[in-house]
């Protein structure tokens, strides 16, 4: 202890005349304050200080503040007057007078004390004639209890996040669910490629016939990029009136025209601003709206009607169509330029019959998804996926959503059965004919293609009545080896669209 206790009245005698004034200010302040020479050595301080120090002034006074500094120095703050060398716990931590000593600048930290105690320290320099550090000032606070009010209200953020979290997503939930079906290889390429641009900021354009998922998988790029936790505003093209369209995507100005709105109008691109866009049907906006967006694409920029100012935009843009742009092009009804700048990232949503491991699990996740929401509990008999498996799906995933959605609302027994399925069921010859007139969307298959399923599904059927081949070939009048002729290459081609 010998080398940290100095002569105090030696300090006194030579800086009392200093502090004899300021005493009746520092004993009043609400700050600590203590005054220390240029060899680190404590000679004024006030109350407050001994009290955020939890030492007495005889503890203090005369001493380096290294020493209170390092672990010898030990105190304990529940009894603070007893003596120091003899506690077990408590160091002062973090004093700036040796920072400034060194820099001959102010400084400031942070203290922390045994007891979870913080105080916060600015100590200044005083300098004399020649620059060198003659006093160091230090001012000392008591910051617990904004250390502990900001500990709060981080809690409080965390709370509110996870509950606002909670929220979006039981709203998700409920208007759209997640889960993307994904079983067959094509459907987890797309899906692969929806991951890889989702972690860039492009533009894409998602193509494929309606109702195959085009929407699902914007939304799910979204959900995947960094801009997930913003809107996501879908905009149907086809749903907006000519007339309104630009107002309607890039909003107005104020007074932009009679009868607007004298404020002006936010359009969807500032709606999902720092989000996504989604717009779809693409292939059916005007040219005149087709050149805007171009802009929009080439320079971030939206020129809102009645405005001549562009305004900057920060909108990720999911563009998709099912027309074939590249026709359109040709025919002069979509700009060339505009196809090109949609050529970045293009994903290409193949047709439901393309994909036939995903009929199964898509069937049985909305049967599920509607069991929940209408509180059924349907569940397929062991027939009822060979004939989704046959079925076209010329309406895509939209068509087989519906159709599982209608049984669950109208059937009143828990097992659905094939004969629950009638529009998907063979129903002889001219049925079968009627269904392979050639409509668009039927995949452009051969005529003898079409015959080898049509002849299939009809030999099929008798066959699940008569039971045996011969008797087949008696009822069509024809030998059984064609029978089974038609029968086998009927497989071989695959799956009907009936
Ligand atoms: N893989 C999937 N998993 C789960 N649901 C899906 C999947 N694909 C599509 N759906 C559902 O099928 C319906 C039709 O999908 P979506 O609207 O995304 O198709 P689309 O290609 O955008 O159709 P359109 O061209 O008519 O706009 C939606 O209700 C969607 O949630």
């Amino acid at each position: 202890m010998s080398d940290t206790t100095y002569e105090v009245p030696y300090f006194q005698e030579k800086y009392g005349h200093l502090f004899s004034e300021m005493d009746a200010i520092l004993n009043v302040l609400h700050e600590g304050v203590c005054i220390s020479n240029a060899d680190g050595v404590i000679l004024k301080m006030n109350p407050m200080y001994e009290r955020l120090c939890g030492l007495p002034p005889e503890a203090l006074l005369g001493k380096k503040v290294s020493f209170l500094n390092s672990k010898e120095g030990v105190f304990d703050e529940a009894e603070p007057h007893a003596d120091r060398v003899e506690q077990k716990k408590g160091i002062f931590m973090g004093a700036v007078s040796p920072v400034i000593l060194k820099s001959k600048r102010p400084a400031s930290s942070v203290q922390q004390t045994s007891g979870g105690r913080k105080n916060l320290l600015h100590g200044y320099p005083v300098l004399n004639a020649d620059g060198e550090v003659e006093l160091v000032v230090t001012f000392i606070r008591d910051i617990s209890h904004l250390t502990l009010f900001k500990e709060q209200i981080e809690y409080h953020k965390h709370i509110f996040q996870t509950f606002w979290s909670n929220v979006q997503h039981g709203a998700r939930e409920v208007t759209a669910p997640d889960a993307v079906v994904v079983e067959s290889p094509a459907m987890k390429q797309v899906m692969s490629q929806a991951r890889k641009v989702a972690a860039t900021d492009a533009t894409v354009l998602i193509l494929g016939d309606t109702g195959v998922g085009k929407g699902e998988v914007a939304r799910y790029i979204h959900g995947q990029s960094d801009r997930s936790g913003s809107t996501f505003f879908c905009a149907d093209c086809t749903s907006i009136p000519e007339n309104l369209i630009e107002s309607e995507l890039f909003g107005y100005a104020r007074g932009a025209f009679s009868g607007a709105r004298r404020e002006g109008k936010p359009g969807y691109f500032d709606i999902a601003a720092g989000g996504t866009i989604f717009l779809d049907e693409i292939g059916e906006l005007s040219l005149n709206v087709q050149a805007k967006l171009l802009r929009v694409l080439q320079d971030q920029e939206i020129m809102q009607v009645g405005s001549l100012k562009p305004k900057k935009i920060d909108t990720r843009i999911i563009a998709a169509t099912n027309v074939n742009l590249e026709e359109a092009v040709a025919k002069g009804t979509f700009r060339q330029d505009l196809y090109y700048r949609l050529q970045v990232s293009v994903l290409d949503i193949p047709p439901l019959k393309e994909r036939r491991e995903d009929i199964e699990p898509l069937a049985r996740y909305f049967l599920e998804r509607y069991n929940l929401k209408y509180r059924k509990q349907f569940y397929f008999s062991d027939d009822v996926v060979p004939v989704l498996l046959r079925h076209g799906w010329a309406g895509n995933v939209r068509e087989l959503q519906n159709m599982i959605q209608g049984i669950v609302i109208t059937l009143d027994k828990n097992v659905i059965e094939p004969e629950d399925f009638p529009r998907l069921l063979p129903k002889g010859a001219a049925h079968a004919s009627e269904s392979y007139v050639p409509v668009k969307g039927q995949g452009g298959k051969s005529l003898k293609e079409i015959m080898v399923e049509i002849e299939y599904d009809i030999l099929k059927k008798a066959m699940e009545t008569c039971h045996s081949t011969e008797k087949v070939a008696e009822m069509f009048r024809v030998n059984r080896t064609t029978v089974s002729r038609k029968l086998k290459a009927g497989k071989k081609q695959g799956p009907t669209d009936s």
